[in-house]
């Protein structure tokens, strides 16, 4: 199978292996991006035969679509807790620290997770990592903050990039309507420091460390899916 193909497929298997963690009358955490996606179509399958479930959703994408297959959506101002969250990531590293945001939700994202009872991730294999950082950590910022934040960043080691619109028309703007930044790095040895650091910054409005907070993850590759738990990885 071509390696494209190869993931796509790990990805539908992960968000397949999920649907057994939604039980009827559930309020549903709705991640974002490709492996959350295919999640949130086949939660939608499930609704048109007859699940009762709501959900509630981590962007205005996954709003969108979670509506277009008839999956009905709340919000907090009805539920202040979330049965179950299955939402994608970008790096999945040791004691099951995150690095998210790679689709720009990070932070309605991190909401969410924020309120779940069980905060489950969904992915390819090729998202475990030793060391988190490979992948640039996204950073939400307010606008007019950047070049402050962005020399801060620089201090801590960071290479920030203020991060396009894909259809070329400018930054790309959050659903919040603020910057993000894509921070390369050399690595990142102890994320619960360098996601205290980039806390402290004034005008961060929040980072893509997602730590503590997932249950376990469900992860495919060609061997298999397998569930993953914080544990394991060390
Ligand atoms: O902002 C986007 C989210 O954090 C995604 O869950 C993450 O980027 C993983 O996306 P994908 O499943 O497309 O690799």
């Amino acid at each position: 199978m071509p390696e494209a193909s190869a993931q796509q497929a790990a990805k539908l298997a992960a968000a397949q292996h999920a649907l057994r963690y939604v039980e009827p009358g559930n309020v549903v955490g709705l991640g974002s991006g490709s492996t959350a996606s295919l999640f949130i179509q086949l939660l939608g399958e499930r609704v048109k035969q007859g699940l009762r479930i709501q959900g509630i959703a981590s962007s205005q994408d996954s709003e969108n679509l979670a509506r277009s297959l008839g999956i009905p959506i709340t919000d907090f101002t009805k539920h202040q807790v979330i049965d179950v969250a299955i939402d994608g990531a970008d790096e999945i590293g040791p004691a099951m620290s995150l690095i998210k945001g790679g689709g720009g939700k990070l932070l309605r994202e991190k909401i969410v997770a924020s309120a779940c009872k069980r905060f489950i991730i969904v992915a390819d294999d090729t998202k475990l990592v030793a060391q988190l950082g490979a992948f640039p950590l996204p950073i939400e910022v307010i606008p007019m903050a950047v070049p402050l934040v962005d020399a801060r960043l620089r201090d801590l080691g960071f290479t920030p990039k203020i991060r396009q619109a894909k259809d070329g028309s400018g930054n790309y703007i959050t659903d919040e309507g603020n910057i993000l930044l894509d921070c390369t790095s050399s690595g990142i040895v102890d994320p619960e420091e360098t996601a205290a650091e980039i806390r402290s910054i004034i005008g961060v409005v929040e980072h893509g460390l997602f730590l503590g907070m997932a249950e376990r993850a469900i992860i495919a590759g060609e061997d298999g899916v397998r569930e993953v738990m914080p544990s394991d990885l060390s």
